[in-house]
């Protein structure tokens, strides 16, 4: 059975009356332990299908249409208390800038020990114990030292590194990954993707990767799923994606996204009737839907 299992589904905000729909019939399904990436240019819809995963999309905003199965079971149906109990156990998340995701007033410490009491039930020492474990597990050096800081006392790499410890700590069966190495530093970005990838390995377990950046997609994802104005594209095994888009918005994504391997290609924008005709596909869907 696959871990996610996202059906058609429709997400709209409604602002003064108005309704706006920002995800239109997504399907999108992850197996366990697979990495699926998420791609697309600003706007596309990508966080908003992280944020319907994990129940916490913004107030204005809601589902519907559509299923999201976790394990066969639909999320979209569930009370905020049982949502609640999933999340962190089975469904983590890691965010663009993990400072947001630390409480910047509490120690390393408490915030690891809390989430292993809560979730795993674990009694005070053994969580500490764990939390050592963890923040090993993350490559943290002097992690004794790193327990008793502040968030604000850590480089963005090394609280990146916490929020992921905290993200596998109970071992989840899907991490959705929005960004998470955006906000750092060339070559933190690439030690942090090279730790995701190896425990994901080692926990077995299944990541939505969402990004922009289709080097990262290239050289992380099992499968990637191609979105634009809330719509999948294209979706596929990545090395065929990558060798064989079939899409004319794929193959046009791909030439505006910088090359490190081969700086000399240069940059070639979307080209304005690629993103036109998809616009026009776009009205006439919300169209059809809407009569
Ligand atoms: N709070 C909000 N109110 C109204 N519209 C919103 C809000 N947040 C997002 N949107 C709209 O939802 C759509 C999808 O946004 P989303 O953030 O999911 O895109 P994205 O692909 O993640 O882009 P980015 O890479 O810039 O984060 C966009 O058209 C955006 O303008």
């Amino acid at each position: 059975m696959n871990v996610l299992d996202i059906q058609n589904l429709h997400v709209a905000f409604t602002q003064r009356g108005r309704v706006t729909p920002v995800l239109r019939g997504i399907d999108l399904s992850i197996e366990p332990g697979r990495i699926c990436g998420l791609v697309g240019e600003s706007g596309g819809g990508k966080t908003m299908v992280g944020k319907a995963i994990t129940g916490i999309l913004p107030e204005d905003a809601r589902v519907t249409a559509g299923r999201i199965l976790f394990k066969g079971q639909n999320l979209v149906d569930l009370a905020d208390k049982e949502r609640r109990q999933l999340l962190g156990r089975s469904i983590a998340m890691i965010l663009q800038q993990p400072t947001t995701a630390l409480n910047p007033v509490l120690r390393i410490e408490t915030q690891i020990v809390e989430v292993l009491q809560r979730q795993m039930g674990l009694a005070h020492q053994a969580a500490r114990a764990r939390a050592l474990d963890l923040l090993n597990t993350v490559q943290i050096r002097a992690p004794e030292r790193v327990l008793r800081q502040y968030p604000h006392e850590l480089s963005g790499g090394m609280c990146q590194r916490v929020v992921i410890a905290i993200a596998f700590s109970c071992q989840p069966a899907l991490i959705v990954a929005d960004e998470p190495t955006t906000a750092l530093d060339v070559t933190v970005q690439f030690e942090i993707l090279r730790l995701l990838k190896i425990l994901q390995r080692d926990f077995g377990t299944a990541v939505l990767f969402i990004t922009h950046d289709l080097g990262v997609v290239a050289n992380l994802c099992d499968r990637v799923s191609v979105i634009f104005g809330g719509r999948i594209i294209e979706e596929g095994q990545t090395a065929d994606i990558f060798t064989a888009p079939k899409h004319p918005y794929t193959s046009a994504l791909m030439a505006a996204s910088p090359r490190h391997d081969q700086p000399e290609k240069g940059l070639h924008p979307v080209p304005a009737q690629i993103v036109g005709q998809l616009w026009r596909e776009i009205e006439d869907y919300d169209r059809a839907r809407s009569s």
